[in-house]
């Protein structure tokens, strides 16, 4: 009885351990991974620096002094059969494999960060060729550059990929700020409207587009904010949403007369701003600041798609005015959100200057390159093959552009119609009617002053 204790208690003891380590990884893999995961792959990606550099050609060639045998050591059946061979150590100089500076592996919480220094004649678009390599090697989820700096690049490891599931709550994360998913980085991913005033949200059908509205408007319902919408397909989008919205339209008449209002709203902001001899409305005082307004247009192409003739110049206004509006919105508290499965220049001159103002990018699952190509054609070419490649069994994956310069994979939460519709009718008693949009009654600008107007570019000082 007390042998087999012997024997049992430490194979039984090692197992508890085996249990209790993959129990952890499960439930807090984030603690597992900093405590367990992280250091075991620090030493490992130090040890086999060299030999992953040297496996993806980012190492340098050097002649170094290395000890070395004159002739072939005897081995097998030479030394059996008593063969004598003389070996002579010598110091010389021979080429070696010298692999760039790895700087300290720093831990993140899915995945690690390490500076690399760049050897001589090498650029960080080294690097960015090699990051499939680099993540095969380190057996993590996938490795990005991360940022450079004059002689140095960091690097980014992601160990798993943290958008296979996202189920972080949507939240009001400050006025016109709404936490909508998660970044690849693990990071929650913030649309910011103060930031990033205009989005352009293009996907192809069941991309996710829709939902990630959904996440919006109940990120956005609670808010002192005024939800506008533009929804061409007969209102099948936005009408769940219309308790909370104060305007939607749904017929072209309909948005030219909406845009005329905001128009005239966005004069009576400038005359109100001038008055106060301000630039823009944040810096107002709180009693008169007008509310925010946030105008959702829904597959913007049936804006601009002309079904006879006699619609071109009504089109032409309406891309005139959203054009304008997008202009100003930053400094008068107006923001715009287009979706969309095309925006290209096939609809018209209008949609491509009004895409060069929508500055914030989300590009999901697309069917053509040309589609990614006109959401994030002016931004690193990884961020477009990137999009290409996302799945069509991952609806709400996107490429983010991001305020920081950077691009990003996101995922958006899934927020469904009916959660959505909830919020809005929750929310319905905060909908600003248009009375309450303005604070004060001032005579708007006049037209020529509208026209004239620049812009402040600042960015926007008031924390509120
Ligand atoms: N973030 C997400 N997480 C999980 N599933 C998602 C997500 N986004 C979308 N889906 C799934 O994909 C389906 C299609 O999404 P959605 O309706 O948002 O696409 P869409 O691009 O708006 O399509 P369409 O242009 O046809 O309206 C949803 O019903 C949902 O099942």
């Amino acid at each position: 009885m007390t042998d087999a204790l012997t024997v049992f208690a430490p194979c039984l003891f090692t197992l508890a351990v085996i249990l209790g380590l993959v129990v952890w990884n499960r439930r807090h893999p984030t603690s597992f991974w900093l405590t367990v995961g992280y250091p075991r792959k620090a030493v490992s990606v130090y040890l086999t620096w060299g030999n992953v550099a040297a496996g993806c050609g980012l190492t340098t060639k050097r002649r170094r002094l290395r000890w070395t045998f004159d002739g072939v050591p005897a081995l097998g059946t030479a030394l059996h059969a008593g063969t004598v061979v003389s070996q002579r150590r010598k110091v010389r100089r021979v080429v070696v494999d010298k692999p760039p500076r790895l700087g300290l592996v720093r831990p993140l919480a899915n995945g690690f960060r390490v500076t690399v220094g760049l050897a001589d004649g090498q650029t960080p678009d080294d690097y960015a060729a090699k990051l499939p390599n680099l993540a095969h090697a380190w057996r993590v989820h996938s490795v990005r550059v991360l940022d450079w700096k004059p002689g140095r690049v960091t690097l980014q490891a992601t160990r798993c990929d943290p958008l296979t599931r996202v189920d972080v709550p949507v939240l009001a994360d400050g006025l016109l700020r709404v936490r909508v998913g998660l970044l690849e980085t693990s990071a929650p991913w913030v649309i910011d409207f103060r930031t990033v005033p205009h989005w352009l949200i293009t996907g192809a059908t069941q991309s996710g587009k829709s939902t990630l509205l959904n996440a919006l408007i109940c990120g956005l319902a609670p808010q002192r904010v005024a939800l506008i919408g533009f929804d061409l397909k007969g209102g099948v989008e936005l009408t769940p949403y219309r308790e909370r919205m104060t305007e939607l339209a749904t017929e072209r008449a309909e948005c030219v007369q909406v845009l005329g209002d905001l128009v005239a709203e966005i004069k009576r902001r400038m005359a109100l701003c001038t008055a106060h001899r301000v630039r823009n409305i944040w810096k107002l005082p709180e009693q008169v600041r007008p509310v925010p307004v946030v105008v959702l247009v829904d597959e913007v192409a049936e804006l601009f798609l002309m079904a006879d003739k006699s619609e071109k110049d009504e089109i032409a206004a309406t891309a005139v005015q959203l054009i304008r509006l997008a202009q100003l919105g930053r400094a008068f508290g107006l923001y715009l959100l287009v979706c969309g499965q095309r925006v290209g220049s096939d609809l018209g001159p209008g949609v491509t200057a009004l895409r060069a103002q929508l500055s914030g990018r989300i590009c999901h699952r697309v069917n053509d390159p040309e589609t990614a190509n006109m959401t994030l054609g002016d931004m690193d070419p990884a961020a477009l093959q990137a999009a290409r490649l996302i799945p069509a069994n991952q609806p709400g994956v996107a490429i983010l552009a991001a305020d920081d310069g950077r691009w990003y994979r996101v995922r958006s939460v899934y927020v469904s119609e009916e959660q959505a519709e909830h919020a809005a009718a929750t929310y319905a008693h905060m909908r600003p009617t248009w009375a309450e949009m303005t604070t004060v009654t001032v005579q708007p600008v006049s037209e020529a002053e509208f026209a004239g107007y620049i812009p402040d570019t600042q960015p926007e000082s008031d924390p509120a």
